[in-house]
């Protein structure tokens, strides 16, 4: 089997109209997916869990009769944490200790400071109540996914955790489940899709309502997150997987090959896009390809994933490959060269960046401890990884000493007479101190 990939060279004419194209996803999902999530969304608000039991029935192939079926209780997910090997429990809870030592240090704590006149004014910091971890399971399962979303939450110190994962015809997956028992879920229901996300939004007898929705899915899911927010947060919209490799050509093309097919392997709608300035390194990188296409198990993904959005880009030299970088603001940047700590100051957009020959992305998506949950499809130019900041909201606090509530209701008086509210004046003027003949 050999690989029909697109090849540009940045000289060529029209190259950056091409790649423009080449970048273009429409996450936006097409009218009868609307639609067919509009009514489930509807349905599941209105009635509730018997909707919930009857989509689920229909789209997970399942029997439920009743809600109590849907529930996984911890004594379960503890006995599924028996069912997987020692060696993958030792790996799950090295994973997790990485991660939510990693996310540790993304805590911001409430902050506040004092004026002369003793008026405070600060920052306090709160983890949600309750929120909604949706773990995928349509056509692979993601114990890897449960830690990501939940290990920050837990950092935050989010009060409630509840995790939904479907279960296509009823078969449950003992490593998702021995991920949750491990990263402390309090709750797991067997349900996916949009009628998933619409329970946790407004909540059935047996669901509970939930604050906030995280977590990647399908284009249902996709689609019925968009339609929920505003009723409850999100934390974003993940499109397909992309990964984007600069290589200075020094590095092992096999080792480039296989970084390559890591993401290609997730969907047939994956990216994968090598750039190098080494025209003979792009060529050895296509013959590992197409040598190792052979051996690889997911290899029709593979091959339809990079025909359908893959590139090799041959470029003038390292400050053009940035250049191009910062254009695609890929999910994941891998700078395979000897020097990334000097070519890392020239990327501004990235959703996580792998430094040197020796990070794939892989590690990233398992153990080394930031998130996987990243901004795709270029919105890395104005969102982040997924955090504990995603988990945790901020009010702010204003205490004012009589002298700093005079002195502010002489600034906030003209003003809120220009805007005609005479109440407002009236209850700042209220505070400004009189003096001792009462001026
Ligand atoms: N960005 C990340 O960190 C990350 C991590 C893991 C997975 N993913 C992505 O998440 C996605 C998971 O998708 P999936 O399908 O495997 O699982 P999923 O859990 O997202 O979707 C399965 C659900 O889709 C619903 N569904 C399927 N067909 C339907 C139809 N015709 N009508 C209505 N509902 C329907 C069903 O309710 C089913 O339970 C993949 O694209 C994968 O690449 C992303
Ligand atoms: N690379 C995916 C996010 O784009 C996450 C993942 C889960 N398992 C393996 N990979
Ligand atoms: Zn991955």
């Amino acid at each position: 089997m050999s690989l029909n990939i697109r090849e540009f060279s940045s000289r060529a004419e029209g190259f950056r109209s091409e790649l423009e194209s080449l970048l273009a996803w429409d996450s936006v999902s097409d009218n009868g997916v609307q639609q067919a999530v509009a009514n489930i969304v509807e349905q599941v608000r209105l009635k509730g869990d018997s909707a919930l039991i009857e989509f689920t029935n229909q789209f997970d192939r399942r029997q439920v009769a009743s809600s109590s079926e849907l529930e996984i209780t911890r004594e379960e997910l503890a006995l599924a944490k028996g069912r997987v090997s020692i060696e993958l429990v030792a790996s799950l809870e090295a994973a997790a200790k990485r991660v939510h030592n990693y996310h540790e240090r993304q805590i911001q704590p409430s902050w506040q400071y004092q004026e002369d006149s003793g008026t405070v004014l600060g920052q306090k910091i709160t983890p949600l109540d309750r929120v909604g971890v949706y773990v995928p399971g349509g056509k692979a399962a993601y114990p890897s996914s449960v830690l990501m979303n939940v290990m920050p939450a837990k950092v935050a110190g989010v009060g409630e955790i509840i995790m939904v994962v479907p279960t296509p015809d009823g078969i449950v997956n003992d490593i998702v489940l021995a991920a949750a028992y491990i990263a402390g879920v309090d709750r797991v229901f067997t349900i996916g899709g949009a009628q998933a996300v619409a329970a946790l939004a407004y909540g059935t007898k047996s669901v509970p309502k939930v604050d906030k929705i995280v977590g990647p899915g399908n284009i249902y899911v996709a689609t019925a997150k968009k339609m929920v927010f505003g009723v409850v947060g999100i934390d974003m919209i993940a499109g397909p997987s992309e990964i984007l490799v600069v290589c200075d050509g020094k590095t092992d093309p096999d080792w480039i090959a296989m970084d390559l097919f890591s993401q290609a392997e997730h969907d047939e709608d994956a990216q994968s896009i090598l750039i190098s300035p080494d025209l003979a390194f792009l060529k050895a990188v296509k013959a590992s390809m197409n040598k190792l296409l052979e051996t690889q198990s997911r290899k029709d993904i593979i091959k339809a994933s990079l025909e359908g959005r893959g590139a090799f880009i041959h470029v003038e030299n390292m400050d053009e490959a940035m250049d191009i970088a910062n254009v695609v603001a890929a999910e994941h940047l891998e700078l395979s060269m000897d020097d990334p700590e000097k070519w890392v100051e020239k990327i501004r957009h990235a959703g996580a960046i792998f430094m040197g020959r020796h990070t794939p992305e892989a590690l990233g998506d398992y153990c080394a401890g930031p998130n996987h949950v990243l901004p795709t499809s270029g919105t890395a130019r104005f969102s982040s990884p997924l955090g504990v900041y995603d988990f945790q909201k901020r009010s702010s606090l204003i205490y004012c000493s009589p002298e700093g509530a005079s002195e502010l209701a002489k600034i906030a008086s003209p003003l809120a007479r220009g805007e005609s509210l005479e109440a407002h004046a009236l209850s700042a003027e209220y505070r400004i101190l009189k003096g001792v003949n009462g001026e």
